[in-house]
Order: structure tokens, then C-alpha cells, then sequence
């Protein structure tokens, strides 16, 4: 019965088709094609078939491929060779057997005999009769594929249709030819097999290679006839190896695989944007296919995302050694250069967590909105992971840095004083690094946070107490909010007591370390409340950035 009602359905979709060419037909049944975590293993023979008592092992050709084909839409699926491109073609094509877990729907449907007749699927290889023409050729599929409620006459009808509109008509009366008989081109030929499809006007088009072996224009042409069938409603999903930029950007999504792993899928004109905020950027310009196929290999463009990494940590040590250099064993005696290392420190390691830690939100937007608008996870998870995460690595340098310069500079050696310079330090860092974040994720523009970062950073460190001894009254409200001012006091009082004294010839002998100007603005009380201002500020910056991340991917949800 069921079968019935589908050949009846198929019928009439038939005759529903007579009055035109097939290909300029809207599609009939457009079809919504979804596959989910998409999972196929294959049991291999250790050693090959020949050897005897050999164990399987289990390969797996696709690990987990998720991705959705709407009406209109050409997908592109990429990747080396062996990446398991034809394997998920075929099973979209359900023609795979053996064992594939995950899902794949057609209108939230599985696989059926009626989307079976509405899936044209081309393979890699042009099977094709070598001595018939292109009309034979044509005409035969047609009497054999369309129903038999439609006249021969009709048939026919619709194959010279068919031999139109793919830009046949030149060759139709040349045979195919094969490897002994010369026939028509490659183009022609793949053209051919599509038109063969194209009879049966199916919804779904999955096409194995339809342009390998074909030079670039010829290409060109078959992906804009298969543009054509898509924007008639509809699903085409196509393998390719190396497309050329200009047919890169006629798919309208791009599957990058490698070796069975999903790389990328997404539209084909953000892939690079997207590579380019989670740090894989080509140095230079290239066709985003060769890119896409060297990472899929890889290849990565540079070493960009690990030499950052390294370039970080050798400039804190090399500047670590140049300041222990230039202060090297200082005393008290010079308690100008001592406190001018000091707010060194503030300065030093209150622009460079900001800078590293601007960047942060604004370089992974792209990929943040995304993955925010699908739903992939929770933004606090994300944020939790972007700040915690990295803390450690982010705490080692300071604390690197202050240990190589402590020491050489000569500051007091006591465990006691060392820790409390550590602990400002950290204290300091973690605060540079929130406001960093926030301003990054306020403005989610690189060039504007660095410039705003720059300009707020530059104000905290004059307003610190250590350039300006007479700051005018309607501008020194600056340093309640400067981390610098914060930074250095606390550095201060890690190092001096208020009775501790320096040698003062000119003033009589000894002086009070309090009483030095550049101290004595800032003063050595109120440390408490200092720890307390930049736990506040290191609270509110992280806060900041997060309700500014909460724009983001929340409008498409
Ligand atoms: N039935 C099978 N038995 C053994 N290996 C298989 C089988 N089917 C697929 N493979 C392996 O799975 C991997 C993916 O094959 P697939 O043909 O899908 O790759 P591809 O990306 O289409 O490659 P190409 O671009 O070279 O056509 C290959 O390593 C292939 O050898």
C-alpha cells in the first residue's frame, strides 16, 4: 500500500513537471538535509586479506560530522585526500552500509525509498556507454528512470530539455567515446552524468568530484549550472578537492575534514575570518581552499599561535635581566633608583597583562558568536575557562620577573619582604589583566581597545604619584582609580618602614624614608586600604567583561 502511494506521489510529481525543462523547475519536494555526529568505523585486517589468522582492528573513517543543507544551498565538502569526503557523501547518499552511528534526517525524516527517487547521486567516475551519443545516452535514462505513465515521446521531450539547459547541444549528437574512441571532453562528459541525474529532477543533488580532471573554466561552468539547480530550491552537496578562490566563494557552506575529524563548517565566505580569530591567519594572501586544505593537513600557516607564547616569555627575561642589571645591588643609599624600580614594577606589569589580556574576547569573536548562537555553551563556562584557565601561565611570568630583579637589584633580603613585593605584584597583575578584558570585550575592537587601553593605562601611571609632585586638585581624583598609585604603594610599604632612614648629607645626615618626596606624596600608611581598592577593582573590571560579553551571540538565539 505504502509503496503505492509513493509511486502515485512520484507520478504526478512527474507530470507535474512536463510543461518545462526539468533544471528550471523549482524544486519539488525541497529538502532540509541534517546529519549529526555523524560516526562511521570499519573492521580492517591486520597485515591484509591474505594473511591468515590476522586480528581486525577497527578504523574509523568519519569521527563525529555534524552539519545542515538547506534548499538552495550548495555544500562544498574538503579535505585531503582519505579525509573520508566520499564516505560521508555516500552515506547522505544512503547507499552506506556497516556501522554508522549518529543521525542523518531528509525533512527530519530518515532515509526512504521516496527520498531514494529524489536523490540524484553523481560518482567520481562518468559511467557512461562509450559508443552511444549524448542524446542516446540521455534518451536512454530517461526511458528507463521516468515512469512509465509518461509517453516515450515525452521522454524524449525531456531529455533534449535537459541536453539544453546543461549547454549540450553542440555535442549531442557525438558519442561519449572512452579509452580507445575519442568522444566528447571531460566537461561534457561529467555534464553528461548530471544531466542523467537531472531527469528525474531530484530535490537532493550529491555529486562525487563533478570537477576533477577539469580545467578551471570548465569547472566553473558545472559548478554554476549546479549554482542554478541549487537556487531552483535545491540541496546540492558536493566533494571537491581544490577548488579555485572564485569557486570557493560560489558554496554557500564549506566542510573541511581531516582525517574523518570535522575541521570546519560554516559558511564558505567566514572560513578565513573564522581561522583568523582563532589565530591562523595566512601571511599572505591566498586562495582560502589551499589554506584550508594546508590546515586540514597540518600546515599551519606560521607558527603564530605558539611564537607569541615564546616571544612573551623571552622579552620578560630579557627585560628582567636588563633592569637587574641597570640596578644592580642598589641600596638604600640610592633611594631614588631603588623606588624608581619600584614604580618600574607598576608601570611594567600594569601595561603588559593589560595588552595581553585586550586581546582576548575581540580576537575569538567570530568564533564566540557562533558557537554562542548554537547553543555549544554556557557563557559563564566560557569565560570561566578564558580567565581561570590560563591564570597559572599568566601568574608565572611576574613572579619569574620579580624573582630575577629582586635579587640583582639588591632590595631587602628577607623572605618577608620578598613575598610582600610578590603578592603587590600578582595583586597588580590580576587587576591589569581584568581591565584589559573588559575593555576588550566593551569595545571587541582590537585597534580601538589598544588605543583606549593606552590612553586609560598612561593616566594611571602619571596620576601614580611618582612623575607629578603637584597634581591640580580638579585632576588628582585620577589616582583613586589608577592602579599604578595602588600598585606602588603597596610596592612601597613591601620595601620601607615609616622609621626606616636614608643617608641625607645635605640635610644633616639621616633622613626619614617616609619624608623622601617621592614617597612621601603616596605615603607608607593606608596599605590595607590599597589591597582592598584593587580586590574591588579586580572584582568589578572581571564583572564588566562579562556583562559586555553577554551582547554577544545572544541576539541570534
Ligand atoms: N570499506 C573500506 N575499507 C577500508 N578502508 C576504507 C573503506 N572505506 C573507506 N576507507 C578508508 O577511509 C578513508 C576515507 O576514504 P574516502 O574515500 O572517504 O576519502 P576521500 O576524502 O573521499 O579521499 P579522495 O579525495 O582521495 O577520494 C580512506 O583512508 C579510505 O582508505
Amino acid at each position: 500500500m505504502e509503496q503505492e502511494m509513493t509511486d502515485i506521489e512520484a507520478q504526478s510529481q512527474i507530470l507535474a513537471e512536463q510543461e518545462s525543462p526539468a533544471i528550471f523547475k523549482k524544486a519539488n519536494r525541497p529538502v532540509t538535509l541534517k546529519f549529526e555526529n555523524v560516526v562511521y568505523k570499519i573492521r580492517t585486517k591486520k597485515g591484509g586479506m591474505l594473511k591468515k589468522n590476522s586480528k581486525s582492528e577497527e578504523k574509523i573513517i568519519l569521527k563525529g560530522v555534524t552539519g545542515m543543507v538547506l534548499p538552495g544551498e550548495i555544500l562544498a565538502m574538503l579535505g585531503p585526500s582519505g579525509s573520508g569526503k566520499t564516505t560521508l557523501l555516500t552515506a547522505l547518499g544512503g547507499r552506506l552500509s556497516g556501522r554508522l552511528e549518529g543521525s542523518i534526517t531528509y525533512n527530519g525524516k530518515p532515509f526512504s525509498n521516496a527520498m531514494k527517487r529524489n536523490t540524484g547521486f553523481v560518482t567520481q567516475d562518468d559511467v557512461l556507454y562509450p559508443h552511444l551519443t549524448v542524446m542516446e545516452t540521455l534518451v536512454f535514462t530517461a526511458l528507463l528512470r521516468l515512469p512509465k505513465s509518461i509517453k516515450k515521446e515525452e521522454k524524449i521531450i525531456h531529455a533534449e530539455n535537459v541536453i539544453t539547459q546543461l549547454g549540450l547541444t553542440k555535442c549531442k549528437n557525438s558519442i561519449i567515446g572512452g579509452m580507445f574512441l575519442r568522444g566528447v571532453s571531460g566537461g561534457e562528459r561529467k555534464r553528461v552524468s548530471i544531466g542523467q541525474e537531472m531527469l528525474i529532477n531530484p530535490s537532493l543533488l550529491l555529486l562525487d568530484e563533478p570537477t576533477s580532471g577539469l580545467d578551471s573554466t570548465t569547472a566553473q561552468r558545472i559548478v554554476s549550472t549546479l549554482w542554478e539547480l541549487a537556487n531552483g530550491g535545491r540541496t546540492v552537496v558536493m566533494t571537491i578537492h581544490q577548488p579555485s578562490s572564485r569557486l570557493f566563494y560560489m558554496f554557500h557552506k564549506v566542510l573541511l575534514l581531516s582525517e574523518g575529524n570535522p575541521v570546519y563548517f560554516g559558511k564558505g565566505a567566514e572560513a578565513m575570518d573564522y581561522f583568523a580569530s582563532i589565530g591562523y591567519a595566512p601571511s599572505v594572501a591566498m586562495n582560502p581552499s589551499d589554506f584550508l586544505l594546508d590546515l586540514a593537513n597540518g600546515v599551519s600557516p606560521d607558527d603564530s599561535r605558539e611564537n607569541p607564547v615564546i616571544i612573551k616569555q623571552a622579552l620578560v627575561l630579557v627585560v628582567a635581566f636588563l633592569s637587574g642589571l641597570l640596578w644592580w645591588q642598589s641600596d638604600v643609599t640610592h633611594l631614588q633608583d631603588q623606588i624608581g624600580l619600584l614604580f618600574f614594577y607598576a608601570g611594567f606589569w600594569g601595561f603588559f597583562p593589560l595588552f595581553q589580556a585586550i586581546f582576548t574576547f575581540p580576537q575569538e569573536r567570530m568564533m564566540l558568536e557562533k558557537e554562542r548562537s548554537s547553543g555549544m555553551y554556557r557563557l559563564s563556562s566560557y569565560f570561566m575557562a578564558k580567565t581561570v584557565g590560563d591564570l597559572p601561565m599568566e601568574l608565572v611570568l611576574p613572579a619569574v620577573f620579580v624573582t630575577i630583579t629582586y635579587w640583582m637589584a639588591g632590595l631587602k633580603p628577607t623572605a618577608g619582604n620578598f613575598l610582600d613585593t610578590l603578592f603587590s605584584l600578582l595583586l597588580s597583575v590580576l587587576v591589569s589583566q581584568g581591565l584589559g578584558l573588559a575593555l576588550g570585550a566593551l569595545v571587541m575592537d582590537q585597534k580601538s581597545a589598544t588605543i583606549l587601553g593606552s590612553v586609560i593605562m598612561l593616566s594611571f601611571l602619571l596620576a601614580g604619584g611618582y612623575y607629578v609632585q603637584h597634581v591640580p586638585v580638579f585632576i588628582a581624583w585620577i589616582k583613586y582609580f589608577s592602579i599604578s598609585q595602588y600598585t606602588y604603594k603597596l610596592l612601597l610599604g613591601s620595601q620601607y618602614k615609616p622609621s626606616d632612614t636614608y643617608p641625607c648629607p645635605a640635610r644633616g645626615g639621616t633622613c626619614l624614608v617616609g619624608d623622601f618626596p617621592s614617597i612621601k606624596l603616596v605615603g607608607l600608611d593606608g596599605q590595607a586600604i590599597s589591597v582592598v581598592a584593587l580586590t574591588i577593582m579586580l572584582l568589578l573590571y572581571r564583572l564588566f567583561a562579562y556583562m559586555a560579553l553577554m551582547r554577544i551571540g545572544v541576539t541570534r538565539n
